[in-house]
This record gives C-alpha cells, structure tokens and sequence, in this order.
C-alpha cells in the first residue's frame, strides 16, 4: 500500500555527464531511496523505514534497474528486493539507501545481499543513527572492497543538502531516539483561517475536508501514539483510528487530571485499538476501575505533565507520537518542550467568537522576538485547505559532533568522528558522574608557593585559581572562602558570584589560563584515582561531552551550541593516557 503524505517528491535526471551531474545525480537517486523508504510509513508500529534504489550505468547512461523497501521489521530488506528486481542487472551497479543497514552479520541480511550481488558502489545517505549499529555495515562493506560513499562525510556538494534532509526526515524519529531518547512527536490540528480550532461552543466537525482529514488518517498510522486532552474526549467523542484502509493502529492516549470523563465515549472500545488513560495518582479511583473493566489501561503519575507522559511512553518502546489535543493541552507540551513539529490544517473558514479555541494555549510570551520559529516550514494545498508544517525543534544532527569533526581528530587522533558514539555526562549520579567536576574526589595542588594543599573536589580548586596570586587581602578571603565551601555546587555558585562582584580581584590573566588550571585539576584526579582512570580509558573511541545545557565554555550546551572545554581535556587526557600505557607496555616487551 503506497501511503501518500507527501513527504517529497524526486524528479530524476538521467544522464551523467561530468563530476558536477555525477553529484547531482547521486543526490536524485537517494532522494529516490528516502521517497522509497517512506512507503512503509504506516504499514507497522515505527521502525527504520529503507529504500533502495539500484542503478546501472553504460556508455554515460544511468538506468534504475531495481528498487525495494522495507515492509516491516522482520521482512526482506529493502536492498534484497531491490537486488531481486535487478537480476543479473545488479551486478557492477550502485546500491543507493537512504540510511546504512543496522545489519550486518547473517543471510538474506542487506550487507551480504549487497556482497553475494557484486555491487561495485554503495552510496549512503545518513549512517544508522544508533550508536550500536553505527558505522558496522559501512565497515563490512568497505572490507570487502565495495566502494561505500556517505553523504557529508565521502561526498561534499551542496546538492545532497536536500537529499540528506530527506533521509532524515524518514526516520525522524530513531534520530531523536539516537539523540535525546524521546519519542519523536508531531502537535497536529485544524484551524479556520481565523485562528479557531472549534466555535465557541466547542463544537469543531469539522474544520478541514475530507482530503486533510485523510491525510490525518495516515499521520495517525504512522505513529505509535496519539494524544489528547480530557477536554477533547469530552467535547467530541473522538475514535483516533486510523481509517485510511489498513495498516498500523497507534494507541490512544488520553491525558486527564481530573478523570472527570464520560461513562459512555468511543475511546472506551477497545476492539480495534487500545487505550491508554494517563491521569493523575489517586484520582477518581472508582472511575479507574470502571476503566480496567472496559480493557482500558490507566496509568497514574505523581504529577501529570507532558515531559513525564512522554518519557514514560518512550521507555515502554513508543518512538512517535501525534498529539491531537486542544490548544490547553497543546501549549503544555510546548512549554514542556516535548513537540517537535507542527502540522496546521488551515482552513479557507471563518468562524469567530471570542471564546473560541485556539490551537496553543498560554505559553507567557509577550514579545514577538520570543515566537517559535519554524524550521524548514513549508506549505502545501490539500485540497481547499493549506497544510502549514515545520520543525519546532530541528531534527537533532548527529554528526559532526562536539566538538567539529576536524578538531575532533585534533584532540584525539584515535577517535573515528563519524562514528564515535557519544557518552554525556553532567549530574554526579550519571553512569559517568565520576567526570564531573563536582564528583566528591579531593585532589592536592600546589598554591602559588609551591605547598601543596587538598581540595575537596576539582570545582573548589578550580573557582579558588581564579584569585590565586592575587595581592590583595580581599582576593586572598575570597580563595579562603572558596576553598573552605561546604559542597561543590554551593562553590560554583560562590566563585561565579565572587568573580561577577569583584572582577578587580581575579588574576588578570585567568581567561588564558584557566583551560590549563582545569587541566592540570583533572590530570591530577584522573592520576590518583585508578578507578577513574580506568573509567576514562574505557571510554575509548567515544566523545565525551559535559551535557550542561547552562555552561556553553566548559558544557556542550542544550542543542550542542557549547563548546563542551570539559569534554575535550578529558578525552586529551585519556589520549595521553593511553599513549603512556602503549609506550609503558612497549618499553616491558623490549
Ligand atoms: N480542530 C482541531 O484540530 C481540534 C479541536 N479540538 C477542540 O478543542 C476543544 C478542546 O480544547 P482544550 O480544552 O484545549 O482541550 P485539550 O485536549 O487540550 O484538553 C485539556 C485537558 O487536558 C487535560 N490535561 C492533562 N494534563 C494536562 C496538562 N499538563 N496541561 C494541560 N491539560 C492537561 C486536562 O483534562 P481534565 O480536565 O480531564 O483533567 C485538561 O482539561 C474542543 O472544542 C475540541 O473540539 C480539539 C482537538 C483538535
Ligand atoms: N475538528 C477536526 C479535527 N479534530 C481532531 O480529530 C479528532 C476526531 O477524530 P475522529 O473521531 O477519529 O474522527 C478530534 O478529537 C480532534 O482531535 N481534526 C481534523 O483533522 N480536522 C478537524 O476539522
């Protein structure tokens, strides 16, 4: 079944010329795949959709001589059907994916489908997003001897900035899984052309046509979840099914503090879809139970509130969810921060009246410079209505990565930048808490004296080096008051303050030294603890990154905009680390 939200369309060209059409060629035919790819969106609860497309060439002629797509996990490969479309065709061809296999070893797999067909070329659009799954095929393929060509990374032209655009957004949602490990979720609604989602007496079927509506048949199917709020189950008794013929049914998930809900309403049949009622803990406990005996699950939460629904729903495997709540709800999850894109039904209607929805609630912004922005917004008339979508939150970029691929190498030569999973750190009870700077490990340095003095952690030598040397009594009480902090975070706050107040006090050459102070602090703690070193060596091949969303010198920041100077002396030590220990081991053998 060819589902038909148009996530794009690709006109091909055909004929190869130079390196110039050579690329643009290239970028046409992984469109092709990603376009291949996104026909399984919907047939089955989310998973990695892949496209295949394979092309022969002679005499300066491309021709597509097979295509496939993944159905469903579990079923042929994408690059197996298309191989079986070609023939003896495949041969000496080049395989086009939209993303690299998460295969590898294995039969009737897309690596050794690829290998037994003697593809000459592989070109790839994105690498699996998953870190575990990252970069495998490529090297599989590469060994033996397939010429593998990633877009961004083997080749660099402005026409696969489109081309990769697409291969991301057909899975969208294993990218923010890779990425921020939440589901992918998608704020959909329909509204008059004067902003009204329903009139005033909440009354709203239907706002859009039947074309759009259908096309909102097909969002349904292509997510695990839908959402609404009590209000809308209240107001319109909706299904949520998908009903565009078949396919994947999500779970309906209701969010309602009060369970102040109908006896009677639609979601409360299960036969063809299940629901999920998400409430607040100890709420009408009566009403739960007349819930469970209709086969409706209710989930209770400590305090009911987006961020919480959607990570729950994540951990029980759910990676995209369509929210088709009222604008109260709708404004909750925004503020949240849990939306991720936007699709606006606009239709050519007026309805009016003051109190009528709107499609977002209060979100206390009072300047235009605070409005969200769309990214990559684009338009698009179904039927007599225009569809309005965009990103609120771009699609993550998980490569380059923090810092950028060339410094990468820079800091440590035995990374691999496009394939080094990434491990973030920040709170002290993370997995790698440890490398924070307020992990409870004192270490001794020496004052200006050359005496050496213990701190309590690495933050308090840190914040104290700012008025180390300093000839002045009050910077001499500020080092003292630092140094005698109660906790690692009350220093932070008091050395920050203390700089702020009293600039006069900081050594004067601090900003060109202080990368070298965290330097020699960390050296030293990484050097007398053996179970922290061997947790940093552990972490080889990977990039470390301090995910404070706050400190954009020495943290990477919220969306990677930080320059994460904690990450990169951690990974330039456990570099010397391990240069250290190859030379020791070396110097034993000799
Ligand atoms: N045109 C369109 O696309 C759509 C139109 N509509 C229309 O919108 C109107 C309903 O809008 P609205 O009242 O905003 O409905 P919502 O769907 O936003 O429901 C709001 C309700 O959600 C529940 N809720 C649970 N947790 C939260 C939270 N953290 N923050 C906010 N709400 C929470 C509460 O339910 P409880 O009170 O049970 O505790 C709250 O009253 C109806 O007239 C409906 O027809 C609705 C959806 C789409
Ligand atoms: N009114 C309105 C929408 N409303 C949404 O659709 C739900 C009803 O779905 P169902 O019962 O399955 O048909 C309703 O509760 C609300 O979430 N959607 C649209 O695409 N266009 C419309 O005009």
């Amino acid at each position: 079944m060819a589902l038909s939200v148009p996530l794009f369309s690709s006109p091909i060209v055909c004929k190869t010329n130079h390196n110039h059409n050579s690329h643009a060629l290239d970028a046409a035919y992984i469109k092709r795949a990603a376009d291949l790819a996104d026909k399984s969106g919907g047939l089955t609860s989310p998973h990695p959709n892949y496209g295949c497309v394979l092309v022969s060439s002679s005499a300066g002629n491309a021709r597509v001589v097979g295509k496939g797509f993944l159905y469903a996990e579990g079923t042929k490969p994408a690059e197996l059907l298309a191989i079986e479309d070609a023939g003896e065709l495949s041969k000496h061809a080049t395989a086009y994916l939209n993303m690299e296999p998460g295969d590898c070893p294995g039969d009737n797999t897309a690596v050794s489908a690829l290998l037994k067909a003697r593809v000459e070329r592989v070109v790839i659009g994105i690498r699996h997003p998953l870190s575990h799954l990252r970069g495998n095929a490529i090297r599989a393929l590469r060994s033996e001897g397939v010429q593998v060509d990633v877009l961004g990374e083997d080749l660099q032209s402005k026409f696969f900035q489109e081309a990769l655009k697409f291969c991301q957004l057909v899975n969208a949602h294993l990218i923010y899984k890779a990425a921020s490990r939440v589901p992918f979720s998608i704020l959909k609604y329909a509204m008059t052309v004067d902003g009204k989602i329903a009139c005033s007496s909440g009354h709203a079927a239907w706002i859009s046509s039947k074309q759009s509506r259908h096309l909102v048949f097909e969002l349904r199917g292509r997510s695990d979840a839908v959402i609404v709020g009590g209000n809308t189950v209240r107001k319109d008794n909706p299904k949520l099914t998908p009903r565009h013929g078949g396919g994947h049914f999500p779970t309906r998930i209701v969010m309602s503090q009060t369970l102040n809900l109908p006896e009677v309403a639609n979601l409360w049949d299960v036969s063809e879809a299940r629901t999920i009622v998400a409430t607040q803990r100890g709420a009408r406990k009566s009403f739960q139970k007349y819930l469970a005996s209709k086969g409706v699950e209710v989930v209770e939460f400590d305090i009911l509130n987006p961020r919480d629904v959607v990570e729950y729903f994540y951990d029980r495997g759910y990676l995209s969810i369509l929210w088709e709540c009222g604008g109260t709800l709708a404004a909750s999850a925004i503020s949240s921060g849990v939306i991720h894109k936007v699709y606006a039904f606009v239709a050519p209607k007026i309805i009016g009246g003051k109190i009528a929805p709107t499609p977002v609630g209060e979100l206390g912004m009072v300047e235009m410079t605070q409005a969200l922005e769309f990214v990559d917004a684009c338009s698009e008339q179904i039927g007599p209505d225009t569809l309005i979508s965009g990103f609120i939150q771009p699609i993550p970029d998980l490569a380059p990565i923090i810092p950028s691929v060339n410094e990468t190498s820079v800091i440590d030569p035995s990374l691999t930048p496009y394939e080094a999973s990434i491990i973030f750190f920040y709170k002290t009870w993370d997995p790698y808490g440890a490398f924070s700077n307020f992990s409870p490990h004192p270490i001794q340095m020496p004052d200006e004296n050359g005496d050496y003095l213990t701190w309590s952690s690495v933050e308090h030598y840190y914040q104290a080096s700012k008025f180390l040397g300093v000839e002045d009594p009050s910077a001499k009480e500020c080092f003292e008051n630092i140094k005698s902090a109660k906790s690692p975070e009350e220093v932070a706050r008091l050395g920050r303050k203390l700089q702020r107040q009293f600039p006069h006090l900081v050594r004067p050459d601090w900003d060109s030294v202080k990368v070298d102070v965290m330097y020699k602090a960390l050296k030293c703690k990484f050097s007398i603890y053996p179970h922290l070193n061997s947790m940093l060596l552990s972490t080889a091949g990977s990039v470390l990154v301090e995910a404070s969303p706050h400190d954009l010198f020495w943290g990477g920041g919220r969306e990677g905009e930080g320059l994460n100077y904690l990450g990169r002396l951690l990974m330039q030590l456990r570099s010397e680390f391990l240069s250290e220990s190859t030379t020791e081991n070396s110097c034993l053998r000799m």
